[in-house]
């Protein structure tokens, strides 16, 4: 997957001086940002499947791909439903109350009135926001708008369900509350992705880890496991060493069996 970035920077290859505000602002052209390296994995119903790695690895990336938030430059994503893309930004209003934007959310995620009303004690619940339900959003503090905007995403019955790092902001008594609501969804024969920094989050919700570095997945598989080897690669560079850092990585990654994926015309799910 690969980004086309304009950019502004001054073309050194250029022999010719630009003039005026080109000379300012320097010759515009696109880079390309390589964010996914020829990455292939198949997810099956009932998986939790958290996503980790340092910054600018590909994660949010593998999520909106997976979205079809953006359509992948090579391969191709199939999923047997559209997932639902939960992210921290995604768009309440903030002078509305807490009542409101649970109705504006569920009417924007395509339900219908009569669902809401069926849904709304629920989505207050696992909210856990009940005594100020009725203030506008904008006094609710960022943990309060994220347990309310994960409330809402998880009231829709989606089978396929991304949550890029919302769930971070809560507290421990709503982090048992998500724990019960993603259960109850991977019970529904669904699977969850999950993009967290927080690897005890990942290792308390999920059944599956994928480690991304670089735009590539270095492991895949028992979230112990691959938490243990995250946490060994980023020992290593912290205290300065590449070397041993670069060796684990390269290890990891000569251990990872890449999934067979099936050909679209077989019917079954698969990605590339
Ligand atoms: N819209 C975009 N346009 C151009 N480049 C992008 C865009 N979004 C991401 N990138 C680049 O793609 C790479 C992967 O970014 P991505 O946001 O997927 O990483 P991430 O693992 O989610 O990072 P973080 O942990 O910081 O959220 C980075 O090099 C980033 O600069």
């Amino acid at each position: 997957m690969t980004y086309q970035v304009p950019t502004t920077a001054q073309d050194s290859a250029s022999p010719r001086k630009p003039r005026g505000l080109r000379r300012l602002l320097g010759r515009q052209r696109n880079v390309s940002v390589i964010a996914l390296k020829d990455i292939s994995l198949v997810v099956n119903r009932g998986e939790s499947v958290g996503i980790i790695g340092r910054n600018g690895s590909g994660k949010s990336t593998l999520m909106k791909l997976i979205n079809g938030r953006v359509p992948p430059t090579a391969g191709a994503v199939y999923a047997s439903s559209r997932p639902t893309l939960l992210g921290v930004s995604a768009a309440l209003v903030p002078d509305l109350s807490g009542h409101e934007n649970i109705v504006l959310g569920c009417l924007a995620m395509g339900m219908t009135r009569a669902e809401i009303d069926r849904k709304y004690e629920d989505i207050v619940s696992v909210s856990g926001l009940a005594e100020s339900i009725g203030l506008p959003m904008r006094t609710y503090s960022s943990g309060m708008a994220a347990r309310l905007q994960f409330a809402i995403a998880t009231a829709v019955d989606t089978e396929i369900l991304l949550i890029d790092e919302a769930l971070n902001t809560g507290d421990d008594q709503f982090k048992d509350r998500t724990k019960a609501k993603m259960d109850e969804l991977r019970e529904k024969a669904g699977c969850v992705f999950l993009v967290s920094h927080s690897l005890d989050t990942i290792r308390e919700m999920c059944s599956r880890v994928l480690w991304l570095d670089d735009g590539e997945i270095i492991m895949d598989g028992d979230p112990v496991e691959v938490i243990k080897w995250y946490r060994t690669f980023t020992k290593y560079l912290s205290a300065g060493d590449r070397v041993l850092a670069l060796k684990t990585r390269r290890r990891m990654i000569n251990n990872l069996k890449v999934p067979a994926v099936l050909a679209r015309e077989s019917g079954r799910r698969s990605s590339a």
